[in-house]
C-alpha cells in the first residue's frame, strides 16, 4: 500500500510521495502508472519527496511519461507546503535539494492567503550549459517556422530548459502541434518545454506552456519565470509581473539578478494506491 498526497499549483497538479527509507524505487515507471488520467491518479508529475544530507528535503519530479525534470516550480511550493503543514519542518522557510540545485521556499500571508515564495535563481543563457545544440553562445531570438507561421524562439535555463516565444495571440496556435513540434527540434536533444507568451502591459503577462514529457499543462512555475526573465530582458516587461495561466495567476519579481515567483500551494486530497 502506497500512501500518497494529491496537490496542485495553479493547476499544475501532482501525485506526492514522501519517502522515508532510503531504498531507490522505479519511480520512472510509478509516475507513468500514477499519472494515467484514465488508469492511475492522474497528474502532470510525480513529486518524490526524500531525506536530504544538503538540504531540508531532497524533491525529484518525474513528468507524466516517465522522465525526470532538473526542476519544478509549482511543484517545489506543493512540497514546501506540505512539510510545513506536516509540522516536518519548523518555521515558514525551508530548502529543498533539486537535481538543478538548492532552492529556498518561504510561506508568506498576502491579502489573508498564504502563498509560498521560491527564490528561483538567476537564469542561465548560455548554450554550453544548456543541453542545446547550437554554434552559438547564446540561443536568442532564433526564427522557426512550424504551420506555416514563423516563431522567435529564445532558449534560457531557469531551474529547467525553456524555449520563450512572445506572440500576438496566444489563443489562436495550435499549441499541441507548434509545442510538440519546437520541443523535438534538432536542437533540443533532450527536447524542451515550450512558452507562448502574450505581453498585456509591461507588469502583466499571459502564458501557456507546453511541457516536454507531459503536453500542454494549466500552469509552469519554471516556465513563468523564464517567460518573465526574458521578457525583462528584451525591454517588454518590468518588475514585479503579474502572470496570467489557465490555472490561476503567479507573481515574478526580480531583484538584483534573482527571480522570486510567489504563487499558491493547494492539497486536494490524501489517498492509498
Ligand atoms: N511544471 C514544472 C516544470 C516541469 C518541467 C518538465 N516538464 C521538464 O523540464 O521536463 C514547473 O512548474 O516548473
Amino acid at each position: 500500500m502506497l500512501e500518497f498526497e494529491k496537490y496542485h499549483g495553479t493547476g499544475n497538479d501532482f501525485v506526492l510521495i514522501y519517502i522515508k527509507d532510503d531504498k531507490q524505487h522505479a519511480y520512472s515507471a510509478l509516475a507513468v502508472e500514477l499519472c494515467d488520467r484514465h488508469f492511475g491518479v492522474g497528474a502532470d508529475g510525480l513529486l518524490i519527496l526524500e531525506r536530504s544530507d544538503q538540504a531540508d528535503f531532497k524533491m525529484r519530479i518525474f513528468n507524466q511519461d516517465g522522465s525526470e525534470a532538473p526542476m519544478c516550480g509549482n511543484g517545489i511550493r506543493c512540497v514546501a507546503k506540505y512539510v510545513m503543514d506536516k509540522g516536518l519542518i519548523e518555521g515558514d522557510t525551508c530548502v529543498v535539494e533539486t537535481m538543478y540545485q538548492k532552492i529556498q521556499v518561504s510561506a508568506v500571508r498576502v491579502d489573508g492567503k498564504t502563498l509560498y515564495r521560491i527564490n528561483m535563481g538567476s537564469p542561465i543563457y548560455d548554450t554550453s550549459k544548456m543541453p542545446v545544440l547550437f554554434d552559438k553562445s547564446e540561443f536568442q531570438n532564433e526564427s522557426i517556422e512550424v504551420d506555416g507561421q514563423v516563431y522567435t524562439l529564445s532558449a534560457l535555463n531557469m531551474g529547467t530548459i525553456h524555449a520563450v516565444t512572445f506572440v500576438d495571440e496566444i489563443d489562436q496556435i495550435d499549441i499541441d502541434l507548434v509545442g510538440s513540434t519546437i520541443e523535438q527540434y534538432t536542437y533540443f536533444p533532450q527536447g524542451i518545454n515550450v512558452d507562448f507568451c502574450k505581453v498585456i502591459d509591461p507588469h502583466t503577462l499571459k502564458v501557456t506552456t507546453w511541457e516536454r514529457g507531459v503536453g500542454r499543462t494549466m500552469s509552469c512555475g519554471t516556465g513563468v519565470s523564464a517567460s518573465v526573465a526574458q521578457g525583462i530582458r528584451e525591454g517588454k516587461l518590468k518588475s514585479p509581473v503579474k502572470v496570467l495561466v489557465t490555472g490561476g495567476e503567479l507573481l515574478i519579481e526580480k531583484r538584483a539578478s534573482e527571480y522570486y515567483m510567489s504563487g499558491p500551494a493547494v492539497h486536494v486530497f490524501s489517498g492509498q494506491y
